[in-house]
């Protein structure tokens, strides 16, 4: 049975459809990538998994539940995780407190637990060094390994990442790669929205392209990029 599974899906604002239709599923461990040119709908598919905003049509599973009404923090504590675009941390808190507040919220860990749960989320995405600094002082690299932390700290079972290699240096692009893998080795799910194309090829196993809203193509990444029609689409390229 599919983790998530997305029955078509249609979203509109006004006149303008930026979910049409879609229609995919995503598998236990499974890492799928998004790809598709500026306002495509991208973000747009993401906010209606985590529940941020409703569709007009079609459904949202998770393991089996429909969860197309539920909010979205049920469904974070159902096991929908996810990392913003842009960094969004508690930036007054630690980089251990801002996790204690996705564990306790989202993850439901609480006392003893909680803390060894937070310092084992910390080694795994590298911030064990600079657990006690206020996250607002963390670099570019580590802002994002907390984005990566928080929505680990909500125990999911699906992570969404959006654009998270954006920004950074190729090494540090790199050492990123690393610890999305080391997410992904552990069984979590892993849908991925990013346009440095390398990074996502490395870890996806199958690629969609999203253009105009709609689903273009799904599969295998390395098929999906020689596609006439996404090279010509996607990344303009007469062939
Ligand atoms: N809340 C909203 N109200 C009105 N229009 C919106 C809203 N959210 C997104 N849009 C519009 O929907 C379209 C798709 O936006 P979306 O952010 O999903 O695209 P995207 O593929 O993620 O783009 P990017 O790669 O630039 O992040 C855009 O035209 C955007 O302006």
């Amino acid at each position: 049975m599919s983790l998530l599974k997305l029955d078509n899906v249609s979203k509109s604002f006004g006149m303008l459809k930026v979910t049409d239709s879609v229609s995919f599923e995503v598998a236990k461990g499974e890492a799928l990538g998004i790809i598709g040119p500026n306002g495509a709908g991208k973000s747009t598919l993401f906010n209606l998994i985590t529940g941020n905003i409703a569709p007009d049509e079609g459904a949202v599973y998770l393991d089996g539940v429909d969860m197309t009404r539920k909010p979205a923090m049920s469904r974070v504590q159902a096991g929908v995780g996810r990392s913003f675009q842009i960094p969004q941390p508690f930036t007054h808190l630690s980089v251990f407190e801002n996790l204690l507040v996705a564990a306790n919220f989202g993850g439901g860990h609480h006392g003893h637990a909680a803390d060894d749960f937070c310092m084992d989320i910390l080694d795994q995405t590298g911030l064990a060094g600079v657990a006690d600094a206020t996250s607002g002082s963390l670099s570019l690299l580590q802002r994002k390994r907390l984005e990566l932390a928080r929505a680990m700290a909500t125990s999911p079972k699906v992570i969404l990442l959006d654009e998270i290699a954006g920004g950074l240096t190729e090494g540090e692009c790199v050492s990123l790669i690393q610890t999305i893998k080391s997410i992904h080795a552990s069984g979590t799910s892993i849908i991925w929205i990013e346009h440095v194309l390398h990074a996502l090829t490395s870890v996806v196993e199958r690629l969609m392209v999203l253009n105009f809203g709609k689903m273009l193509m799904i599969g295998d990444p390395a098929e999906v990029m020689d596609s006439p029609q996404v090279k010509e689409i996607y990344l303009g390229i007469e062939v």
